[in-house]
């Protein structure tokens, strides 16, 4: 069937064409089946809205289309029923343990890319991952079709450098340190980051309160070959594009499967040319990887994916067993990472895992002798450099290179929790100040989050200030409450754990 297409005003984070009653009638469409929109250049599909908005004869298409495909008001387009995809038949053999094959990954890739797969069926895809998991060759598979079904930066400086965490952790505002103080070094490390996944703030919504991280490849590569370092959104580029699609699942159930994850990160890896990547592995209770020897087999997995990629992978093993630093939520990430950066002191757990972490990168990157990376990295950060060239980078990247620590709003509906008892702190779960942060509205409410005011091992007394809850609304801030009051965020212990008698 013709129709001329009609522009919509309409953003809905899906891909939607919107068709008259009396088209759908005579084509057959139901709601929510998949449509094909052909023109002589190119093929997309969406998902059929049946609605009066649009007229006979005319289909409507929205922002969220148009900022992938460029179609004119009144452009003539030729829509079949989209049918159902091959590729949800090897959704389903994932479902039932099976192994998938070389042609039959690439299928699931390049029909969530084409838009063919909708949300169920890539959510299906994800559990599936949790589920039933990847073997190595499925991965180097996954990763391969990932990257190739989108664009490639070639950056005119060697070597390339990059760094990654797998996340999981609260706080994890880490690599806004890392990245400037490896560029301060004279290495070249174009970070890119996913927004949070499971975390109330990934760091790409941290930088963002710093600076703009939705940047084309042609901006990050005259950025990169200026400056040396960038720290944007992935999601933002055409770079295993496929990505951002199946995070999206991933952030709705808050989980990232070991395979995905494993080809996620790698993959856009490989898509920037890096050449020397250092992979975060937070190992603690409350995270992705909670026993030490998950952590080695998962490490012993980016080594060996990245050797098929042609990659040098080197792995860091972290602490991940409460929050880094004080503060959880967009806006008070970046303000702790801008006062530790600006003074060259901060929470102890931040800046020794940023030099720690910074120190391995001098050291592949072979600007620091072997053993010596994270000392001269220290040197970096407390001189002021690393400074300076987060600066460069929140400039280049159209931010405001003077922000000060107290220029960032912070919600200001605030709560604090204080300890019902004396004792020493024992234990900060994770998940439950995550789940705190979240609810409090973060990570899109950038100024939401949660604000620790002890950490593990520290003394206090009845009374004392733990945690205090900040949101941009009072609704924000009353679910942030509830949740608290429904978990233990925060134990407090005596030195007599427990009593057992009578037994
Ligand atoms: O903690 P969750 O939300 O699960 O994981 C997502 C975070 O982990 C990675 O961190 P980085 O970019 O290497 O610093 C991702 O890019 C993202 O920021
Ligand atoms: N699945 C994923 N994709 C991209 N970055 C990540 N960081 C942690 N998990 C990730």
């Amino acid at each position: 069937m013709k129709a001329k297409v009609r522009i919509l005003d309409i953003e809905t984070g899906r891909f939607l064409v919107f068709i008259s009653e009396e088209d759908a009638k005579n084509a057959k469409l139901h709601p929510e089946d998949l449509i094909k929109v052909e023109t002589a250049k190119r093929t997309i599909y969406g998902d059929v809205v049946i609605s009066n908005m649009v007229k006979p004869g005319e289909i409507g298409v929205t922002k969220d289309i148009l900022r992938a495909y460029s179609f004119s008001d009144g452009e003539l387009v030729n829509i079949v029923p989209g049918g159902t995809p091959e590729s949800v038949r090897y959704i389903k053999k994932k479902m039932n343990g099976q192994k998938l094959k070389k042609v039959e990954i690439e299928a699931i890739i390049k029909d969530i890319v084409d838009r063919k797969l909708r949300d169920v069926e890539i959510s299906s895809f994800v559990t599936s991952l949790e589920i039933n998991g990847l073997d190595m060759d499925e991965i180097a598979w996954l990763t391969t079709a990932m990257a190739e079904t989108g664009d490639m930066l070639d950056i005119d400086r060697k070597p390339i450098m990059d760094v990654h965490s797998i996340g999981g952790v609260p706080g994890n505002k880490t690599n806004i340190l890392v990245v400037p103080i490896v560029a301060a070094a004279g290495l070249t490390i174009p970070k890119t980051s996913s927004r949070a996944i499971t975390s109330a703030a990934g760091t790409a919504d941290v930088v963002e309160v710093l600076a703009p991280v939705t940047h084309s490849l042609d901006e990050i590569k005259r950025i990169v070959e200026k400056i040396g370092a960038c720290l944007v959104w992935g999601g933002a580029l055409n770079l295993a594009p496929a990505d951002d699609l199946t995070i999206k699942a991933e952030r709705t159930l808050s989980i990232d499967p070991r395979g995905l994850m494993l080809a996620s990160i790698m993959s856009k890896k490989y898509a920037m040319g890096s050449q020397y990547v250092l992979i975060d592995i937070p190992t603690g209770e409350g995270v992705k990887v909670e026993k030490i020897e998950d952590a080695r087999s998962l490490a012993k997995d980016f080594i060996e994916l990245g050797k098929r990629l042609g990659q040098y992978v080197e792995t860091a093993i972290t602490y991940g067993g409460q929050p880094i630093g004080h503060t959880i939520g967009p806006a008070l990430e970046a303000k702790e990472a801008l006062e530790t950066i600006i003074t060259g002191k901060g929470p102890g757990s931040l800046v020794e895992k940023a030099t720690g972490l910074a120190g391995i990168l001098l050291e592949m990157g072979g600007v620091a002798p072997a053993g010596m990376g994270k000392k001269i990295a220290r040197e970096i950060l407390e001189s002021g450099k690393a400074y300076e060239k987060l600066k460069e980078i929140i400039a280049e990247q159209g931010g405001d290179p003077n922000v000060k620590p107290g220029d960032i709003p912070i919600g200001d509906k605030t709560y604090t929790f204080v300890a019902q008892t004396s004792g020493y702190i024992t234990r900060i779960d994770n998940r439950a100040i995550t789940t705190i942060a979240r609810a409090a509205g973060a990570p899109e409410d950038k100024g939401s989050g949660v604000i620790l005011h002890v950490k593990v091992g520290e003394k206090v007394k009845e009374g004392d200030p733990l945690f205090t809850i900040h949101a941009e609304s009072e609704t924000r801030l009353d679910q942030a409450i509830i949740q608290a009051r429904r978990m233990e965020p925060i134990r407090i212990e005596g030195m007599v754990l427990q009593r057992i008698g009578n037994l």
